[in-house]
């Protein structure tokens, strides 16, 4: 199993490739990719840990090197917000970043599973998609916007209010990411009540989460670390399905033939193609439905921003 990381000098990508490092299954390979000279070293770096993972590093305009033979692409390449900006802002960098990087793919490793995690994620995506299919080698069942961060908070903010084992609290995120488009299912969240002011609460909190660390850090950067808990769950979850494990589900931004748009966050079943089902997410309460209903122009502006980029 090859996971190449791009992105990989940056603050998510180091958390994320040391997790990697010492959680991929043996035998795997990981492969390091940025354009900062530091890249290789941080390979080096990595590989005096003893995990039977090989590390290689490989810095400069070209990614080719590192995308032969990748089984999973992790992408966290391209600039982060700083106070004041909203993940929207970063689309002038991020989006020519993100198709540059896609040209790459689709010529070097087209069957690879990719993971997308630049912001702003809800147009990423579809920029990668668009690459792709002009490429044509589009399946819509190997491309994924990482929504995990949105699951893992939802999980430690419901775990710290109700005095919870945060391992026994589990919550669907849908939509997409960002503001108004992440929306935590608190209503099936399993054993736990919560009141209409505590729903409110909660679900402004887990939308605004990305913005809290982004003024915690002060011009310093956005979630790095907790993110690179979050892309190494999720890209040890397309591993586990690429290797044929069962039940694997995850949610994730996907095109799954959603009715609400064509990316929308849902749970999935990961398997050896990527995505084998896209699951239902089930009943939701009123204010579920209508925060839904209301997020819809959001997201589909964000993906249609993405497919005129590349058009
Ligand atoms: N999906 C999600 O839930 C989250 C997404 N993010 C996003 O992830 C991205 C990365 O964030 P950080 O790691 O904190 O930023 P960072 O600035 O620490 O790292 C970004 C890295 O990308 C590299 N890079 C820039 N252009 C590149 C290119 N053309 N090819 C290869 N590498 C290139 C930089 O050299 C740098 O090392 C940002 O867009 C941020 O908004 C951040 C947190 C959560
Ligand atoms: O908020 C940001 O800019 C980074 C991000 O996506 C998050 O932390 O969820």
């Amino acid at each position: 199993m090859k996971v190449a990381v791009l992105g990989a000098a940056g603050g998510i990508g180091q958390a994320l490739a040391l997790l990697l490092k010492t959680q991929l299954p043996a035998g795997s390979k990981l492969s390091l990719y940025d354009i900062a000279p530091v890249t290789p070293g941080v390979a080096v770096d990595l590989s005096h840990i003893p995990t039977d993972v090989e590390v290689k590093g490989f810095a400069g305009e070209d990614p080719t090197a590192a995308l032969v033979d990748a089984d999973v692409v992790l992408m966290s390449a391209g600039v982060a917000r700083k106070p004041g900006m909203d993940r929207s802002d970063l689309f002038n960098i991020n989006a020519g970043i993100v198709r540059n990087l896609m040209e790459k793919v689709a010529v070097t490793c087209p069957k690879a599973l990719v993971g997308i995690i630049t912001n702003p994620v809800n147009t990423t995506v579809a920029i990668a998609a668009e690459v792709l299919k002009n490429a044509g080698v589009y399946d819509k069942n190997r491309l994924f916007g990482i929504t995990t961060l949105d699951v893992i908070r939802s999980e430690t903010f419901i775990a710290e209010l109700k005095g919870l084992n945060v391992a026994d609290v589990k919550v669907n995120v849908i939509g997409g990411h960002s503001g108004v488009t992440i929306l935590p299912l608190l209503s099936q969240v399993e054993g736990v009540t919560f009141t209409d002011e505590e729903v409110a609460a909660m679900t402004t909190r887990i939308q605004n989460a990305g913005t809290e660390v982004v003024e915690a850090k002060a011009g310093g950067g956005s979630a790095t670390l907790s993110m690179g808990q979050a892309a190494c769950r999720f890209g040890l979850s397309l591993v586990r399905g690429l290797q044929g494990e069962a039940n694997v589900v995850e949610c994730a931004y996907v095109d799954g033939g959603s009715e609400h748009a064509e990316f929308f966050a849902q749970p999935v079943v990961l398997g050896k193609n990527g995505v084998e089902k896209v699951l239902p997410y089930g009943d939701i309460s009123a204010f579920e439905a209508n925060a839904r209903d209301a997020m819809l122009d959001t997201l589909k502006g964000d993906i249609k921003l993405g497919v005129e980029f590349v058009k």
